[in-house]
């Protein structure tokens, strides 16, 4: 019964399993928490059967989505931001358990992009009269990103602000660090193979693997990336010094056409990263690891295509999508 519950073209409301995970810890959880007890009675006057599960750490929106996908459940409505939906994409992917998400994070980049309402009263219409959708998913050493995965610049920011108490500001943490690193930050030298075939010799301050357009809400690094063309987008940005930095972030701040020149924009199923010495990752937006050093082997990024059900706004925007949503 269910699949044909999922598919969403109809006028007739969906009605389907469902977990809700909410971190309470996320950016407008505060805000939002009447709303969320709202919606899953919402979702239940519906005909959901709908249940809330609270994390207590993390790591428990991950489990709490692996038994999600163990008990079939239709749909995951991750209620957070990006870094809870990234824990339940890694137990979402390949199965047919679909991610919807009524946004409760600080930035909430996958809801901006798709167009699923920041307001909560309006994002829980989307879990009813949304569209059901495939979508790809990037995979760097095991784990996948649904956004994006960073190598240099916004690596070292990442895993700077998890060390130290600058996460407690929020974006200004970010900001400032950021502003911090940007100031001293001198790039890598880096080898880059697409596809086994291409290769590409540069230094570079940051490289940005995408799956979807936006960063960090603002910036659109892969300004060319659609979720579900099978395709990893890849910007590299050199490194020319602090104030081309500046420079190259601001056209890209203002998508300004003139990004162009800055950057080199490279479109594969695979990219190998080799660096001399270890560099910084980061995966939507939450610190990874390190790319592999001289003399082992490259770290890998590849495209996982069709990997991930999601629900999303009928009339959401459509240049992030190649393909039409699902029957
Ligand atoms: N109960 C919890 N206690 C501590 N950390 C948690 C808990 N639940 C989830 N987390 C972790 O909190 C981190 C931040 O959560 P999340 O990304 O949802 O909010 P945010 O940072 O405010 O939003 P955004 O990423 O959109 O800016 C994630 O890495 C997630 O794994």
């Amino acid at each position: 019964m269910q699949r044909e519950l999922l598919a969403s073209h109809t006028q007739t409301p969906r009605q389907a399993s469902a977990i809700l995970i909410a971190n309470p810890t996320s950016g407008s959880y505060i805000n939002n928490r009447q709303q969320i007890e709202t919606t899953v009675r919402f979702l239940q006057e519906h005909g959901w059967k709908a249940r809330l599960e609270l994390t207590q750490q993390q790591g428990d929106a991950r489990r709490i989505a692996r038994e999600a996908v163990e008990q079939k459940q239709d749909v995951v409505v991750a209620i957070g931001g990006d870094g809870t939906i990234n824990e339940v994409i890694q137990e979402l992917a390949n199965s047919e358990t679909a991610l919807a998400t009524v946004p409760s994070g600080t930035v909430n980049v996958w809801a901006r992009e798709v167009g699923i309402p920041l307001d909560n009263t309006k994002a829980r219409d989307v879990l009813l009269h949304g569209v059901t959708r495939r979508i790809d998913l990037g995979q760097v050493n095991d784990n996948y990103f649904l956004l994006m995965a960073g190598v240099g610049l916004d690596g070292e920011v990442t895993h700077a602000v998890e060390k130290k108490s600058a996460k407690r500001l929020g974006i200004l943490g970010y900001l400032l660090v950021g502003l911090w690193k940007t100031l001293t930050y001198k790039g890598f030298r880096v080898h880059l193979i697409l596809d086994g075939e291409q290769e590409i010799k540069t230094h570079a301050m940051q490289i940005v693997v995408g799956n979807t357009q936006l960063y960090g809400g603002a910036v659109k690094y892969t300004w060319k990336a659609k979720c579900d063309d099978g395709l990893l987008d890849v910007c590299i940005v050199r490194s020319q010094g602090f104030l081309s930095t500046v420079l190259v972030t601001l056209d890209l701040l203002l998508h300004r056409h003139r990004r162009r020149q800055w950057v080199r924009y490279e479109k594969c199923r695979e990219l190998q990263v080799q660096t001399r010495h270890a560099i910084a990752i980061q995966i939507d937006g939450d610190p990874l690891s390190f790319t592999k050093k001289h003399g082992e082997n490259a770290t890998v990024f590849k495209i996982i295509p069709q990997a991930l059900k999601v629900i999303v706004p009928k009339q959401g925007p459509i240049d992030i999508f190649a393909h039409d949503p699902m029957e």
